[in-house]
């Protein structure tokens, strides 16, 4: 059976969406990957599922897989997206997404532009599962890095001069590197004004992406907690930019930014490996 998909992207950061609220599709981890290949496959960053919400709150459920076929709890681009999609399905205004990090609240700016609500950050490295608590001093690069869970691990690295650190040297090597038993997502940041950073993610399970939303939100969270930046910080990454503010009283973290659908197709799941 042909399965219907839908292309969006933020900022670049691209995903296909597959609708299984009415029919479930036999999406493997395998299957995703393949999908995912740019030169075999359709070709994406993240694979995003949908299904009926069982949560309170929440209009549907949203799983975000990486292009390996590996499973996030989190993704800021993403999540926009799908609220954007569904504001323009039922006309509301606000879109709960039930997500494996919880529910999240998206208000519609307007259509395309959006704001999530991506919850409280984790406190610090500990809730980034590590193999050693506080052990960075043998990572492969220089740096000081901080870690927050969005509902899935970021580290940040403060870099002193733009583009000081190549994502796609360093990248894979901090991604898998024994420190993160969960591996986690590492972001290079410079902060360019007390209210500005340049930011370049490279995603775990994924690669380099043009934008990390969640990736946004825990470097504006690890700057705030060193007295980097300002709680409302606009974060530029090479797809665009994103507005970040940690909200001061119940420390949540809000996201705007905006939300592109670029096509429609369909795919035929027997012609990937299951
Ligand atoms: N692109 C996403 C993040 C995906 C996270 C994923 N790479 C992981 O945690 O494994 C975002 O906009 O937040």
């Amino acid at each position: 059976m042909m399965t219907g998909f839908l292309k969006m992207h933020g900022l670049g950061n691209d995903f296909v969406v597959v609708d299984e609220r009415v029919h479930r599709h036999d999406l493997t981890p395998a299957r995703i990957a393949a999908l995912c290949d740019r030169h075999t496959g359709i070709g994406c960053d993240q694979f995003v599922t949908l299904r009926p919400a069982c949560a309170e709150g929440a209009d549907v459920f949203v799983r975000f897989f990486n292009a390996d076929g590996s499973e996030s709890g989190a993704c800021g681009n993403a999540s926009r997206c799908i609220a954007d999609l569904v504001a323009r399905e039922t006309g509301q205004e606000h879109v709960g997404l039930q997500t494996r990090a919880g529910v999240l609240h998206a208000t519609i700016i307007r259509p395309g532009l959006v704001t999530v609500d991506m919850g409280t950050p984790a406190q610090d490295w500990a809730d980034v599962p590590l193999a050693e608590a506080m052990d960075t001093l043998h990572l492969p690069v220089a740096g000081d890095p901080a870690a927050v869970s969005m509902g899935n691990p970021h580290a940040t690295f403060f870099l002193s001069m733009p583009d000081a650190m190549d994502p796609c040297v360093a990248g894979p090597a901090l991604e898998h590197h024994p420190l993160f038993p969960q591996r986690a997502n590492i972001g290079f940041a410079h902060v360019t004004a007390p209210d500005a950073m340049r930011l370049r993610v490279w995603e775990r399970g994924s690669g380099l992406t043009r934008a990390c939303g969640s990736g946004a939100c825990a470097a504006v969270v690890n700057a705030v907690r060193r007295g980097l930046v300002e709680r409302t910080c606009t974060v530029e990454m090479d797809g665009g930019e994103l507005t970040i503010t940690w909200r001061e009283g119940d420390g949540h973290v809000l996201m705007t930014g905006p939300a592109t659908t670029s096509f429609m197709g369909t795919f035929n799941p027997e012609d990937y490996p299951r």
